[in-house]
């Protein structure tokens, strides 16, 4: 397995150090390529993503990532110059994020088992594709826009794998999360694409809600939800909202998924670089290390993932609550049960 590995900025190295702990335990075969991209790249040389940079990731299975973003680099260079340039050129249109409850886990309302979700987030359209300007800048006139970009073949690609997957679960429920009551340009694409390619799956029951409720739901009554599907701008808010009901943004993992398969997908936790807390050997690597097992099932070595997943599932039910984090040690003892 050939695996291109971007830690990143902040608690990225960190964590990412432990999810190939994890990782070479369960697969030794994987052949991994540390890319030098983030802040201090950027602060060397003023590169983001140089083009033969692209080119070389491009020749890997996939690629595993930290996070990106960093205090000394004005906000959004980052984010926008690599990260979704990673994931606009690599066409990674399914964002894909699992949040499960696991036992032993403290949540804030709800009890182990009651949450089962995996959020299908659109990943290359929406409001995030940099459609939009300022007019008027540094004056009281200033216009800034920033215009959400809907496609019928990207809506219709990632609700289709949406579909799919619910099909494939016990419950087959999807949830089409929206706003289609004011973005009703958008919405009636999203709202009538649901409805047509629903008319392939049966089996699938479908139901809507619009995204500020499902924000409170998330909270109130989180286990009516099984698979949902959503643009790139609610999806990456709702992802939040249900990793603070698992147990924490340190447990939240996301595949970046090019479906198609012309590209290498990318797998990375759904936090960020956690500057508060960079440096200290104190971040969760559990999103990580279950980036990683989301990347061995897309590998089509389920059987592998099924051995990190049990881990962490052990290792959660097991923890200390109180205990504080030590970042390698989880790593460490992931690695020594999944291996
Ligand atoms: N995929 C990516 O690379 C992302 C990058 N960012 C960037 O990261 C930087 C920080 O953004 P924030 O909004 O603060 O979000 P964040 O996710 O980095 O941190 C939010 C809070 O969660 C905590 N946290 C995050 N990961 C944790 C872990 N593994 N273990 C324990 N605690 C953890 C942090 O300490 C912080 O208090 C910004 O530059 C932002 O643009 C934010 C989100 C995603
Ligand atoms: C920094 C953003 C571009 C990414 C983000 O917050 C996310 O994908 O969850
Ligand atoms: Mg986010």
């Amino acid at each position: 397995m050939r695996l291109a590995v971007v830690p990143g900025d902040g608690i990225g190295p960190e964590v990412v150090a432990e999810g190939l702990k994890v990782l070479r335990a369960v697969a030794p075969d994987v052949e991994a390529t540390p890319y030098d991209l983030g802040a201090a790249r950027w602060h060397r040389t003023g590169e983001l993503l140089p083009d033969s940079v692209l080119d070389e990731l491009r020749q890997h299975d996939a690629i595993l990532l930290g996070a990106v973003g960093d205090p000394g680099v004005p906000s959004g260079i980052l984010e926008r110059g690599l990260l979704l340039k990673l994931r606009f050129e690599l066409d990674h249109h399914v964002n894909l994020r699992p949040a499960k409850l696991y036992d032993g886990v403290r949540s804030p309302l709800a009890r182990p088992g009651e949450i089962d979700m995996l959020c299908v987030r659109e990943g290359t359209e929406g409001p995030y594709v940099g459609n939009g300007g300022v007019l008027r800048r540094d004056t009281p006139h200033e216009i800034a826009t920033e215009v959400s970009l809907n496609t019928a073949f990207g809506v219709e690609r990632v609700v289709r794998y949406a579909f799919e997957r619910a099909v494939a679960r016990p419950r087959k429920h999807l949830t089409l999360i929206h706003k289609t009551n004011v973005l009703t340009h958008a919405g009636s694409l999203w709202s009538r694409t649901v409805e047509e390619v629903s008319a392939e799956f049966p089996e699938v029951t479908v139901a809507y809600q619009h995204v500020d409720a499902a924000t409170m739901f998330f909270i109130t009554d989180p286990s009516r939800y099984d698979v949902i599907v959503t643009d790139n701008l609610f999806g990456d808010i709702i992802t939040d909202v249900a990793a603070a009901v698992t147990g924490g943004i340190g447990m939240a993992a996301s595949g970046n998924l090019d479906v198609s398969g012309t590209n290498p997908s990318m797998f990375e936790p759904v936090h960020g670089s956690a500057p508060d807390i960079a440096g200290q050997g104190i971040a969760d690597p559990t999103a990580t290390v279950l980036s990683v097992g989301l990347l061995l099932d897309h590998l089509g070595r389920p059987e592998l993932a099924k051995k990190v997943n049990a881990a962490v599932a052990f290792d959660l039910s097991t923890r200390d609550p109180k205990a504080t984090i030590r970042t390698s040690e989880i790593g460490d003892r992931l690695a020594a049960l999944s291996g």
